[in-house]
């Protein structure tokens, strides 16, 4: 049992879902040590508010653990947290949860950071600028580049381009940023998923994939030269395809994974095929982090009606990829 690797589990907005999907952990059925970062009292007032006996104890990394007991990373709340209100004094609770997790994993005691969900906005009305952990964890990590990558219900899609409005996607995609997304996106499916030769399907961004340049021109300027150069450097990456057919099973059937050019273009299919199994993943980090498929919904905070389906597949996937890739 020693030998399991030793996961980073950051319990996320304190007053949605993520201290109660992490009080699962506890009884949940893992191949691996469990080490959920939040403040100890928090969690042991959703455990009594929804029931749950669990043992809740301080995490050492030479102390004894077993199923039933939840470790616990501890970082104090600023304020008090009720569940399903918000509160701007406790983003910065929830940052330093990311911030202990990474020293970990920057001092090699995890294998994986797992993530629970935060609320961006309200780490934006405290006066931070956040759009993701996707952007958070890159720029903490000094990493220029990196992919957002969705998975379930047999599909892998990744994205172009990430949280932003979606007003600046076009001016957004360049060749290079493509060929960067791409280039990752081949070199992590093979590295930390083990398919040797991946195939990827390509989106168009506009109807029809531009309709040969009658409805957009991004697709003969920017997408088609994109492929084509990868193309030549013997990767199989085939587009533009118009995304309103690609997500068919007689096209995935011939991709590994299908990079979409904007958020709401991808994800919607992702989550309605699979939404409360899925996994999200950044690729492109180097180590490696996966995250629930959903939000804080603040709505079912202390309800018991949280799934905690979609943290388990997580962390199924970041061990699995943790047994294909092993950092420098
Ligand atoms: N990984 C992350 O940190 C992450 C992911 C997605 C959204 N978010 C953030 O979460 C906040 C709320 O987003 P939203 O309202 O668009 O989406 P949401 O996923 O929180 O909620 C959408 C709907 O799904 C339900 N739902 C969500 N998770 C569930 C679960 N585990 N079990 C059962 N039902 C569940 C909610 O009750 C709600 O009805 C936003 O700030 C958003 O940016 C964070
Ligand atoms: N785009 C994600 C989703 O819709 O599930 C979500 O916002 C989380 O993103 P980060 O992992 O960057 O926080």
């Amino acid at each position: 049992m020693n030998n399991q690797p030793v996961i980073a589990v950051t319990s996320g907005e304190p007053a949605g879902i993520g201290p109660d999907i992490c009080l699962d952990l506890a009884a949940g059925d893992l191949p691996g040590r469990i080490v959920v970062f939040g403040d100890m009292q928090l969690l042991q007032q959703r455990a009594a508010l929804l029931g749950k006996n669990i043992t809740i104890q301080p995490y050492r990394p030479d102390g004894k653990y077993a199923p039933g007991i939840l470790e616990v990373c501890h970082t104090s709340l600023q304020v008090p947290a009720q569940a399903g209100i918000l509160n701007v004094h406790n983003a910065a609770y929830v940052l330093q949860l990311l911030d202990s997790a990474h020293i970990g994993i920057q001092q090699s005691e995890f294998a994986a950071m797992v993530t629970a969900p935060v609320h961006k906005g309200i780490i934006n009305d405290s006066g931070i600028q956040f759009s993701g952990h996707t952007e958070y964890l890159a720029a903490k990590s000094a990493t220029s580049r990196v992919v957002m990558m969705l998975a379930g219900g047999g599909l892998k899609v990744a994205l172009a381009t990430t949280h932003l409005p979606l007003r600046n996607v076009a001016d957004t995609l360049t060749a290079e940023l493509l060929t960067e997304i791409l280039t990752i996106l081949h070199l992590d499916l093979q590295q930390k998923f083990g398919l040797l030769q991946p195939r990827i399907l390509v989106a168009g961004l506009n109807p029809h994939a531009g309709e040969g340049g009658h409805l957009g021109h991004e697709e003969n300027n920017i997408i088609m030269p994109v492929i084509g150069l990868l193309q030549q450097q013997g990767m199989k990456i085939t587009g533009p395809f118009p995304a309103d057919t690609l997500f068919q099973p007689f096209m995935l059937e011939q991709a590994d994974a299908v990079l979409a050019m904007y958020h709401d273009q991808g994800l919607p299919v992702l989550k309605y095929a699979s939404f409360g199994e899925g996994v999200n993943i950044t690729l492109g980090l180097p180590f490696i982090r996966t995250s629930v498929d959903h939000g804080t919904a603040l709505d079912l905070a202390a309800t018991g009606k949280a799934t905690s389906s979609s943290l388990f597949a997580a962390i199924n996937t970041a061990v699995e990829m943790s047994q294909h890739w092993k950092p420098n």
